[in-house]
């Protein structure tokens, strides 16, 4: 449900994987473009769709006797899209979220959301997540996600249903954890863009993402994740990917920041989701009721939202008081 990047390649890789997958779009021209030229030129020009990637406009006809039904539109939009879809979704599907993001106004994963929106137990919630570039994926390029869901016989059915000889799945039932790694790291990434376009190396690259995968795990620590998550696929994988490639919209939505250009012109240069920019302040409230220090999430929250200057954002980071390095973890 959703034919932007992601939504588009996920479908080819069930397809891929024997599946025979139906993909809703809300806009015509990327439908008909998916069903007659098997490509989606607007989000994913010049990959090809196998020609058993089904489009169409009409939810219900995607949601027809689903036995998964993979969410992949903005998570600020999921609520309001999935309040219309609940009436068509089949009674026994799993739903999996592919969304990074936390909920603006509620603090709400989005695994919190589709169990609310469409009142499922959590057995029937599932998480794909993982460095995972869509267009690097649309290549065949060897990839892997973790499937996570807190049943994990239902993780190894998605598991199972999404492997590829040129893609791979692990399972975890550890859900916060795998939601928390790639709404966060998003955040921390938005960070690492701004201080590549002012123009510093690797070592400060380095800085924030370790520090950031250090806030990233007191976080879950404090929210009831398993830790290792964080030193795998969701984790510290998804950090990576996404804090070193040109490819991630939230790096480089820093980046033009970072290089000079003011909030608005970013957002106006910036065509795909960024979900770091509206999930920056969520989390930072999740933090705060949770007595969680997240550093590189609040001088990000006061860049973006409170008009404060680069500079003195960088500054309030690096003179921070000292600590051990375990320090709250
Ligand atoms: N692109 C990737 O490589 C990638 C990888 C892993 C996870 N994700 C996650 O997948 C989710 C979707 O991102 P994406 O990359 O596909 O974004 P995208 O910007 O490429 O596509 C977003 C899609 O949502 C649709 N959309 C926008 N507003 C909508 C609304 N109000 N109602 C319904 N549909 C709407 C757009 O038309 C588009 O089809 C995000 O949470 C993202 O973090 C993306
Ligand atoms: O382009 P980004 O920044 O949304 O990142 C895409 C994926 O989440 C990378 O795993």
């Amino acid at each position: 449900m959703g034919s932007g990047s992601f939504g588009t390649v996920f479908a080819k890789l069930l397809h891929d994987a024997g599946g025979e997958v139906t993909l809703w779009g809300r806009r015509a021209e990327v439908v008909e473009a998916i069903n007659t030229r098997h490509e989606n030129p607007d989000y994913l020009p010049g990959i090809e769709l196998p020609a058993g990637v089904r489009a169409t406009l009409d939810p219900a006809e995607a949601l027809a006797g689903a036995d998964f039904v993979a969410l992949a539109v903005p998570a600020q939009t999921l609520r309001e899209n999935l309040t219309q879809w609940v009436p068509a979704l089949p009674p026994e599907a799993v739903l999996i979220s592919l969304m990074k993001g936390v909920e603006l106004g509620t603090t709400r994963r989005m695994s919190e959301v589709i169990r609310e929106v469409a009142d499922v137990p959590e057995e029937r919630v599932a998480v794909f997540t993982g460095p995972n570039f869509a267009r690097e994926m649309g290549t065949g390029q060897p990839c892997a996600s973790v499937a996570a869901c807190v049943d994990e016989d239902v993780a190894q059915r998605l598991q199972a249903a999404s492997m590829t000889p040129y893609f791979r799945v692990y399972t975890s039932t550890d859900v916060i954890g795998c939601e928390l790694g790639g709404a966060v790291k998003n955040i921390v990434a938005l960070c690492v863009g701004v201080v590549v376009g002012l123009g510093f190396g690797d070592s400060t690259r380095a800085l924030i993402m370790t520090r950031g995968l250090a806030e990233i795990s007191r976080l879950g620590a404090a929210l009831g994740a398993d830790e290792h998550t964080f030193a795998g696929l969701a984790g510290m994988g998804d950090l990576i990917a996404t804090c070193s490639s040109p490819l991630s919209r939230n790096r480089t939505f820093g980046e033009n920041l970072g290089r000079g250009m003011t909030l608005e012109q970013v957002i106006a240069a910036t065509k795909q989701t960024a979900e770091g920019v509206k999930s920056s302040e969520p989390v930072l409230e999740l933090a705060r009721k949770h007595n969680v220090e997240m550093p590189i999430t609040e001088a990000v929250v006061n860049v973006l939202y409170r008009g404060m200057p680069i500079k003195d954002a960088a500054i309030s980071l690096i003179s921070r008081s000292p600590k051990p390095e375990r320090y709250g973890v």
